[in-house]
């Protein structure tokens, strides 16, 4: 049976009776079967389920979709139940930031304020400070990450493995649809015209992918995936190829190709992981 509680006294109670190891699932809700793949992976590692749905004011710019953003708690519900997961926690703002907005917030440091972070400035703050408010709630032994926000799987394990939080991280290859479209709630936006526009994100990192497959350094990688990518309704905000860790420097050996793009009033990120050859 799913156990659905909303304030941090009822996930306390419900997390006592847990017994053997918990694995937690962090979402925002609006679940789709890329949540599923986190749910089943959680199912096979961990002996009792917690999946969080909680859309963080503290991660939105003033200018996003945090008022748009898909609230479907019913049909989420649905979904946990049928992942046969234990509880589900789904905290109101009042119960997370009972004081209002914290004044002190985890700092993700350089990376934090790349990529990502320069296009939503204090997103990895918040993404961050929710992430520990969360862990130190539910106490999991391990916690469940998708891979299509890579940046946020790597600042989570840097985080967790800066600040010696007892915790493993566990990330999860990204789901897609069939035509190579990632999973995400945000695709729920899209018209269809732009559906088909974005699959023009996944098309320029499946041709920087082949590119390196082929043999192609990074130079070669990134040109491919710049002439893959079609620019007619979207807007790039970046095409990066970096080291498989987001670490600066040369890039050589496993790689990360990301993407993010606007398409119409949406953004879009993806990435793949990118096989180059070491630099001899
Ligand atoms: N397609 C996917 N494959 C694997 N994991 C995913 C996928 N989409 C989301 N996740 C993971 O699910 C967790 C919760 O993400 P979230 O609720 O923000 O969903 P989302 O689809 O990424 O939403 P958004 O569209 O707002 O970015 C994160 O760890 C995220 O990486
Ligand atoms: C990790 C997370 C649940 C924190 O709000 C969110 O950033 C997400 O859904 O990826
Ligand atoms: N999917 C990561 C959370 C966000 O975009 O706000």
């Amino acid at each position: 049976m799913t156990e659905l509680v909303h304030s941090r006294g009822e996930l306390a109670a419900a997390r006592d009776g847990l017994k053997g190891t918990v694995g937690v699932v962090m979402t925002m809700g609006a679940l789709h079967s890329g949540h599923e793949t986190l749910l089943r992976a959680a199912r096979e590692r961990a002996d009792q389920v917690i999946v969080t749905i909680f859309v963080n004011p503290l991660q939105f710019g003033p200018n996003e979709d945090f008022d748009r953003y898909p609230r479907t708690l019913d049909a989420d519900l649905e979904i946990c139940r049928r992942a046969g997961v234990d509880v589900v926690f789904a905290p109101s703002v009042a119960d997370m930031y009972p004081d209002g907005e914290p004044t002190v917030r985890l700092n993700p440091g350089p990376l934090g304020e790349d990529l990502e972070g320069l296009s939503r400035p204090g997103f990895f703050h918040g993404v961050l400070t929710v992430v520990m408010k969360l862990l130190q709630l539910t106490r999991p032994d391990l916690v469940f990450f998708g891979e299509k926000d890579y940046q946020q799987l790597t600042l989570v394990r840097r985080m967790v493995r800066d600040l010696d939080v007892p915790v493993e991280v566990v990330g999860v290859p990204t789901v897609r649809e069939p035509d190579g479209l990632a999973l995400s709630s945000r695709n729920r936006y899209l018209s269809p015209a732009e559906r088909r526009t974005a699959l023009g994100l996944s098309a320029a990192l499946r041709a920087g992918v082949a590119a390196a497959e082929e043999g192609g350094d990074a130079g070669a990688v990134l040109a491919a995936a710049h002439r893959a990518f079609d620019p007619s309704g979207a807007r790039l905000d970046y095409l990066v190829l970096t080291d498989a860790d987001l670490e600066p420097g040369p890039v050589s050996g496993p790689a990360r190709l990301l993407i993010a793009a606007w398409v119409g009033g949406t953004r879009l990120i993806d990435n793949m992981a990118v096989p180059l050859a070491p630099r001899s």
